[in-house]
């Protein structure tokens, strides 16, 4: 065999995958497509977080005044923003390369494909031999099948845009939806949401999300809701109809409904490895596939479409193979933020998922001005909420819609996964004044 593991894919889970089993003592190969670092790095988390910071400047701005700053009218230029995104990015990919090249892995840079249960073939004509191959491919944005889909856009494209929109509509109402509401507003731009269902980002807590989509009202995003497109036409403008028999205008049409794993090309069916019916691979515990030596991590296995999931599988799948075997990763208890503005985090069971777990709940809920926000005019409120399982006191659920919410949930899922109570709560002094400190005083 040429190597002990080829990774196809150079995203979070595959170059995770790469390094542990290098570090554990394999041979290993990676081949990457495009650039190193995959959705998060490129068209993702990084990119997407740097806009979110850019687009709460204009808060920052219009709160000013009251604080005393006098500021004459600042102005917003994209090129810049986009430019400095890019360099910032360049610098990752060369990031991943370096850390690839001390680990002693082999890059290819070319597409991949599976052409038997041990073998790979690249693009360029390359048939290699593995012990282990894992698929960590991906996903990508979809579009949905309406007339003139083709002259939306979709998130890939959104970090590229030449230039800003004055009227952007947003078409989904789950996390890229939600958080590009967010920066479009804050960068300027009339923003309108249309989402299908009644209520935006379905399967998160029911109190965090109505709240959430009150402050984003409130701060002037037109979010629809019942409503789905049917067909763009492109005029001077875009002109698009909805399926209530409206039409709206808008420069920019962004598709968030949705991703679909990287799986067409790879002719894994072919090999005996089972798809679900929307492309994704099917794994069992081992993150092995029913071919024996092939394996799948990330977002192309579809349970958890986060980099923190998709690394720790990664790292799993590696230990198993070449290590003394790693631990699976908490698929219950997952924290996560919507980086919207305000900012949404979780962790854990809301009290609907509890009690079907059969589980007896406490609920314990503050919404409050955040003390940064006393001096100003402004709709933007918090929420905390904990949810606590009854006989055995252990906080089973934490939830907060505010800023800084993601940072402050991180801390939380530590406490949460050490099995703290809600008297370990009760007893944590608190940082006084924060927002934060409601959560040990609720
Ligand atoms: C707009 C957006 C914002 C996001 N924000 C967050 C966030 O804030 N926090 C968070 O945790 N997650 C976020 N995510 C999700 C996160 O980016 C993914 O969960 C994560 O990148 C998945 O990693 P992966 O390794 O499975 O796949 P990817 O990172 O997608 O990597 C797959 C790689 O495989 C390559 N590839 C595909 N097919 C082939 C082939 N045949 N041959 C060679 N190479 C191939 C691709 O080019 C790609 O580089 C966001 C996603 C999007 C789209
Ligand atoms: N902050 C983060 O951690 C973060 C940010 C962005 C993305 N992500 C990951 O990426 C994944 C993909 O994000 P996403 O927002 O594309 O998906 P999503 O599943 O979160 O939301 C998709 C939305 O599109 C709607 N939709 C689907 N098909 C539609 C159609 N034909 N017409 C109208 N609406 C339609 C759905 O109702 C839903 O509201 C997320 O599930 C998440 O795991 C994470």
């Amino acid at each position: 065999m040429d190597y002990d593991f080829f990774v196809i894919g150079g995203g979070s889970g595959g170059i995770r995958a790469a390094r542990t089993a290098a570090q554990l003592g394999a041979r290993v190969a990676v081949a990457e497509q495009g650039p190193l670092g995959g959705t998060c790095v490129n068209v993702g988390c990084v990119p997407k977080k740097l806009f979110v910071y850019a687009a709460e400047f204009s808060k920052a701005f219009a709160h000013a005044g009251d604080f005393g700053w006098q500021l004459t009218s600042p102005q917003f230029d994209w090129s810049t923003l986009i430019g400095n995104k890019n360099t910032a990015i360049e610098r990752l990919n060369g990031i991943y390369r370096q850390l690839l090249e001390k680990a002693n892995v082999s890059l290819y840079e070319t597409r991949a494909r599976v052409t038997g249960a041990h073998e790979i073939s690249l693009d360029d004509g390359q048939r290699i031999s593995a012990r282990h191959i894992v698929v960590a491919t991906g996903g990508q944005p979809t579009r949905p099948p309406i007339p003139g889909a083709e002259h939306g856009i979709v998130s890939d494209d959104a970090f590229y845009l030449e230039q800003l929109p004055q009227r952007v509509v947003i078409v989904g109402g789950g996390y890229i939806g939600v958080e590009f509401a967010g920066i479009f507003h804050g960068l300027g731009v009339e923003t309108v949401l249309m989402h299908r269902g009644d209520m935006i980002l379905r399967g998160f807590d029911d109190d965090s999300r109505q709240f959430l989509a009150e402050q984003l009202q409130a701060q002037g995003i037109d979010l629809r809701f019942n409503t789905g497109i049917s067909a763009i036409e492109k005029h001077d403008r875009l002109h698009i109809k909805t399926d209530n028999g409206d039409t709206e205008v808008a420069d920019c049409v962004l598709f968030a409904t949705g991703r679909k794993p990287n799986t067409e090309y790879l002719g894994l069916a072919e090999l005996g490895v089972e798809l679900t019916a929307s492309g994704a691979i099917l794994v069992d515990q081992q993150y092995s596939t029913a071919v024996d030596s092939i394996h799948a991590v990330g977002d192309v296995i579809d349970r958890v479409m986060l980099t923190p999931m998709a690394l720790a599988e990664g790292t799993t799948v590696a230990q198993r193979l070449f290590g003394d075997g790693g631990a699976q990763p908490d698929y219950e208890q997952v924290p996560t933020c919507v980086f919207a503005q305000p900012s949404m985090a979780s962790i854990g069971l809301n009290e609907r998922q509890a009690q079907e777990q059969d589980m007896t709940v406490e609920v314990y809920r503050h919404q409050f001005r955040p003390l940064q926000y006393s001096l100003v005019e402004t709709p933007l409120r918090c929420l905390v909420k904990l949810v606590v399982e009854k006989d055995s006191q252990r906080v089973v659920g934490a939830f907060m819609v505010g800023p800084d919410a993601g940072e402050i949930m991180q801390g939380l899922a530590i406490a949460m996964r050490a099995g703290a109570t809600k008297q370990d709560f009760d007893a944590t002094l608190g940082i006084h004044p924060t927002s934060a400190e409601e959560f040990v005083s609720l």
